[in-house]
């Protein structure tokens, strides 16, 4: 039997009623995405399911997404959503402290900012690279997606806070993503209140939330003792001396605490799942790989690329583009109807959840052309004229586009570029890869790969 919300044009919007009282609550929480894309094929741009009698949307026609995220964003806020862990931090915040949050924090990933710490990001890209090549002359393969993890999250704990992060430090966070990622989905945190309940590893969450807490407040409270200094480039820094438009208020060290642990979340994972999907279609598709080694030959030569680089790896670039829309790490982007409103034809009341997810909008049928090819030339200036500009929005679109766009970039393509012109990497696992939705898009079990020194 089918949900129906009644449309001011006639048409009904519908998707399956699911089990009473729980609704679709267990697709959602197994497989949110296998779910949209089920109900995108078998009821259009606009469906709806209820979990617990709270109508939740899947919005994936391109000019629904504008209106949501551009043209009307009052209309369409983002949900509450309360966690120990990003507090009021600016992924999670809403209205003015959002906007005053917003107005601090952006201005420290201008391009200007990036360049900046480019030289900390190349220091660590090139361990990363050479500790891959090390374990490959081993005759050991790894999982990509772990150590694609391990190499950003270096690269945000140095920009953070200028020292090199322990072992210690990755695993208690990678143990905490895992807990928390498994029940706290984009839109699992609609539910949090519910989950932990049932969570029998919740201890291990409260725990990893108590050492990070330490973690920042112990390096936040030595950086207010000694003051400032020149030459400092830390986040930290730029955090606590970064001054709100209309007051020239400061953070105190709770709002501190929360945009690291914010910038932190939004980051390091989000680029260690576009690099670990960039990388197994390299393995995937040798011609590509000739392509970004003839490139990287003709922009640096045999020198390592370097963030000037980066505006010049222009196929590089479209090979980054085109992953992020055949997987795009951030699979859903949600808001809510703070009124009873009109979406694509159809009346959807106050307090519906809405879903947009990249993935199933990346392959509208009238907006990309054989959507399932990877084609990374269709993202060639010519071939974009006259797409839709909400057609493709892994960093989303509007006021709350993501701060970190430019620096993904520039890390995505430089550690591409700097990994085909020095290795070779063949790809161990089963195909097709099978994957998953957590707090990325990610491979389910893995991206096992084999690294090699190139000879010559
Ligand atoms: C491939 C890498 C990345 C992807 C795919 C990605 C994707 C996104 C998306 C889709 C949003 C919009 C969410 C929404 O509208 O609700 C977003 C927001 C955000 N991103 Fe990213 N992101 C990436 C990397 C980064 C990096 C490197 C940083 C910072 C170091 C960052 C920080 C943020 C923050 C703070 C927000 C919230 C902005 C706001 O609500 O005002 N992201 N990101």
């Amino acid at each position: 039997m089918d949900t129906s919300v009644n449309s001011s044009s006639g048409r009904r919007v519908a998707g399956p009623r699911g089990l009473p009282v729980l609704g679709s609550f267990f697709p959602m929480l197994n497989e949110p995405l296998a779910l949209a894309n089920k109900l995108h094929a078998e009821y259009g741009d606009v469906s709806l399911v209820r979990v617990y009698g709270t109508p939740i949307a899947f919005l994936r026609n391109p000019v629904d997404v504008k209106r949501v995220l551009i043209d009307e964003p009052h209309l369409f806020p983002k949900p509450r959503i309360e966690n120990p862990f990003n507090g009021n931090g600016l992924t999670v915040s809403r209205g003015e402290h959002w906007k005053r949050q917003r107005h601090m924090v952006q201005p420290l990933f201008s391009k200007e900012k990036v360049r900046l710490w480019s030289g900390l990001f190349s220091d660590e890209l090139h361990k990363g690279v050479e500790r891959w090549m090390a374990l490959g002359a081993k005759g050991e393969s790894f999982d990509m997606y772990t150590e694609a993890a391990r190499l950003m999250f270096g690269v945000m704990w140095r920009t953070c806070f200028d020292e090199n992060p322990r072992e210690e430090h990755f695993a208690r966070i990678m143990d905490a993503i895992d807990v928390f990622g498994r029940r706290h989905t984009p839109w699992g945190v609609l539910f949090y209140k519910l989950l932990p309940r049932f969570d029998p590893k919740a201890p291990r969450m409260g725990m990893a939330l108590w050492l990070i807490n330490g973690w920042i407040y112990g390096r936040l409270s030595k950086r207010r003792e000694r003051g400032t200094r020149d030459g400092d480039i830390t986040l930290l820094s730029m955090l606590v001396e970064a001054r709100a438009r209309e007051t020239a208020e400061s953070m105190n060290d709770k709002e501190v605490r929360d945009e690291i642990v914010n910038l932190f979340g939004a980051s390091f994972e989000m680029i260690a799942t576009s690099l670990t999907w960039a990388v197994h279609a390299c393995t995937q598709y040798p011609d590509v790989v000739r392509r970004i080694r003839e490139e990287v030959r003709e922009v640096c030569g045999d020198e390592a690329p370097k963030y000037e680089d980066v505006a010049k790896l222009t196929y590089t670039t479209r090979v980054v583009q085109e992953i992020n829309r055949l997987s795009p790490p951030a699979w859903t982007i949600l808001r809510e109807t703070a009124e009873d409103v009109e979406v694509g034809g159809v009346m959807l009341p106050k307090g519906t959840q809405l879903l947009m997810c990249p993935y199933a909008i990346h392959r509208h049928p009238d907006h990309w052309k054989d959507a399932e090819t990877f084609d990374p030339d269709r993202f060639l200036p010519e071939r974009q004229v006259g797409q839709h500009k909400c057609a493709y929005v892994p960093f989303g679109a509007g006021q709350r586009i993501c701060v970190g766009q430019h620096m993904s970039q520039v890390d995505t393509v430089q550690t591409l570029a700097l990994l085909l012109q020095r290795c070779d990497v063949e790809y161990l696992g089963r195909s097709p890869v099978e994957w998953q939705t957590r707090l990325t898009f990610v491979p389910k079990r893995g991206m096992p790969v084999r690294v090699r020194a190139r000879q010559g």
